[in-house]
């Protein structure tokens, strides 16, 4: 198997950091490198800075000696724009003066945790995906995004993938069905010729392949084959939304009720419970009941090997597990008078739920239109989470957000480059990485807002703790599992008593009086809840590790036209002054967070303000159309007056 992420070699700009901080009692080798970035870069760097600074300070002290008699309000108002600019740059730079690489060892990690017989000691995975929309997020992403976790290069008895579909449309949950049904043919192809990456849809947007395996014959005759059948796949999710309002028309054709409500009918004959096509009461957006389905059921402990090509069967995978991740798709209940808190609120659903199906210590988290391009991505988080010096006290690991589909230009900085690549490899060398919404692998009890190992006075105690996550002793007793690292899934047995509890963790009323959404789970009531969730971690003295891999361990798409993309920006700068002002604010953070840490958050909840300044700036210089007096030097003034 290629090891694809381990570049750990020096270059031009990275040397290694000696690991002289081994822990005494431990044999275990690291399972990362630490670089950082050489010193005949950063000090003149450091110095470079440290002038900027000197020029800005003697900038301002030559500004209060001279000041513009004529117009002191203009005066003042620059002054103001000025110590912000200064003072907004200062804040931008004191946390980046120490930016550190870290690359997982993934050698290390297959030693350590897998042996050649089989056995394999990494802990499980809950993977989380976000919808609302077939339509607005095409669907043609999600079912894309779940095939690639299905497919990902993780033991398939350790991960479980959900989702959860905030519109509660029944497109939705058949769509899992067929994804479910073409992954027994997409999932042992990805597994038998290790293609890269397995997500379909840029699988197969590749022009051009190297085929580095044994098998080339057989790899071009599969390949050809299981192209083809990814196109009916789409035409089949296609034609769900055709399929479906059909099936319901034929079936209201026979059972229409007195009042003249058309329902949305599954396929077995039933009426489905979440939102209808022609929406009525109780089955509207916003309105309808909670609904969890188990779609493919774990899978056993044993590998399942296919079987040989036959007449019936073109695919030869005798040597092919063929099992598939449990697959889980949830809807969480929706009622008016109710805020749903968006996608927080429906992660926190998805948190409670997943605790009673598999419960796994780590979870993961995708939007529907991210998918994963690197398979080695879970064991690359691993690395980190796992590592005997200081991975008890990481909570989470983030990935950069890579996108497709963006023009050669950038015209609208969709990439973000200097964030990802600059930003967050700084923020790496202090507490760890800002939490960015998506890509993210996190440990289950930092989320339940436990205190890291570091800073625990007594052991995890979850006795009488109703009143902080709520009136479920299923979800309570499954806590203490759930954060033991070294746990697998557990088994799910569904009773009608676990159904019944899962039913009640989704409803909206469920979180009432609750720590949800405060001190428990993802943050509500502000619109950048990923930031926030973050900085709620890192306060109570968690760290956090940045892991950017060759190649992009996860893609996905960002908007391409500028009203989106400001919107987008919008709603961003929006949520970091929100922050500013809330009890999330980075001067109320508590000693645990580190100083420079905390002036990371201040600068990330304050940076909009700099565009006041801006703005203002922007309209001294036509300032005479108003006042008619020049405050600003003519410009030219000899020119002008040779023309005149
Ligand atoms: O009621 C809602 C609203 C949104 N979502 C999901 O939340 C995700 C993000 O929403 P989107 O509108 O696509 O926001 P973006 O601006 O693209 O997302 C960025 O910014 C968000 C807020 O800062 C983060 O949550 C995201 O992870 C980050 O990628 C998507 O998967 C949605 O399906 C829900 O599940 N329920
Ligand atoms: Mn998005």
């Amino acid at each position: 198997m290629p090891n694809r992420i381990n570049d750990a070699k020096e270059s031009d700009v990275w040397v290694a950091v000696k690991e002289g901080d081994m822990p005494a009692d431990s044999s275990r080798p690291l399972l990362f490198r630490t670089m950082k970035v050489k010193g005949s870069i950063l000090h003149p760097y450091r110095l470079l800075i440290l002038l900027r600074l000197i020029a800005i300070v003697a900038f301002f002290i030559w500004r209060i000696r001279r000041r513009n008699h004529d117009g002191v309000w203009l005066w003042a108002m620059s002054m103001v724009g000025d110590v912000w600019f200064g003072f907004s740059w200062f804040l931008n730079q004191l946390p980046k003066l120490n930016p550190i690489k870290r690359v997982p060892d993934l050698t290390a990690i297959r030693d350590q945790y897998e042996s050649t017989t089989g056995e394999c000691r990494l802990p499980g995975i809950d993977v989380f995906v976000t919808t609302i929309d077939p339509v607005d997020e095409p669907i043609l992403y999600t079912v894309n995004s779940i095939l690639s976790i299905l497919a990902t290069d993780y033991p398939v008895e350790k991960h479980a993938c959900y989702l959860s579909d905030d519109g509660g449309t029944l497109v939705h949950y058949e769509a899992m069905f067929e994804v479910a049904s073409f992954a027994k043919l997409w999932v042992p192809f990805c597994r038998k010729h290790s293609v890269e990456p397995r997500a379909p849809e840029s699988y197969f947007g590749v022009k051009r392949r190297v085929y580095t395996g044994s098998m080339q014959e057989e790899f071009m005759s599969d390949h050809r084959r299981v192209r083809r059948e990814y196109q009916e796949f789409k035409v089949r999710i296609d034609s769900l939304f055709n399929t479906i309002y059909q099936r319901s028309e034929a079936y209201n054709r026979k059972n229409t009720k007195e009042d003249g409500v058309k329902a949305t009918w599954m396929a077995d004959g039933t009426q489905w419970p979440g939102t209808w096509i022609e929406q009525a009461e109780s089955h509207r957006k916003g309105q309808h009941a909670g609904i969890v389905k188990v779609i493919l059921n774990q899978p056993s402990h044993k590998p399942q090997p296919g079987s040989a090509a036959s007449i019936d069967n073109p695919f030869n995978f005798r040597n092919v597990d063929m099992r598939l991740p449990m697959l889980v798709y949830l809807s969480r209940e929706k009622r008016p008078g109710y805020n749903h808190q968006k996608k927080a609120g429906a992660m926190n659903a998805m948190l409670r739920v997943s605790a009673l199906l598999s419960n796994a210590p780590f979870l993961i988290n995708f939007d529907c239109d991210h998918y994963i391009n690197n398979s080695q991505a879970f064991r690359a988080s691993m690395c980190f989470m796992l590592d005997p010096c200081d991975g008890q006290n990481t909570a989470f690991v983030q990935f950069p957000q890579r996108f497709d589909d963006i023009d050669p230009t950038d015209r609208y900085a969709n990439h973000n480059r200097v964030f990802f690549d600059g930003t967050m490899l700084s923020l790496n060398g202090l507490q760890g990485p800002s939490y960015l919404g998506t890509g993210t692998m996190f440990r289950r009890a930092a989320l339940y807002g436990m205190d890291p190992p570091q800073w625990r006075v007594d052991n995890i105690n979850v006795a009488d703790k109703a009143k902080q996550y709520g009136r479920s002793t299923l979800f309570i007793h499954s806590m203490l599992d759930g954060v033991n690292q070294e746990r697998s899934l557990t088994p799910v047995f569904l009773e009608e008593s676990v159904s019944n509890e899962l039913t009640t963790l989704m409803t909206c009323a469920y979180e009432d009086g609750t720590s949800w959404g405060r001190d428990v789970g993802w943050v509500y009531n502000i619109a950048t809840e990923d930031v926030v969730t973050g900085f709620r971690i890192h306060r109570q003295g968690w760290r956090s590790i940045y892991c950017s891999i060759e190649a992009a361990a996860f893609r996905g798409t960002a908007p391409i036209n500028l009203t989106e993309r400001l919107l987008q920006v919008l709603r961003w700068s929006g949520g970091s002054l929100e922050m500013f002002f809330s009890h999330s604010n980075a001067c109320l953070a508590g000693p645990r967070m580190h100083p420079l840490q905390r002036i990371a958050y201040l600068n990330m909840s304050t940076y909009p303000i700099v565009t006041i300044f801006i703005l203002a700036y922007n309209l001294f210089p036509v300032m005479w159309l108003i006042s008619e007096q020049f405050y600003i030097q003519r410009p030219f003034s000899s020119y002008i007056s040779c023309t005149s």
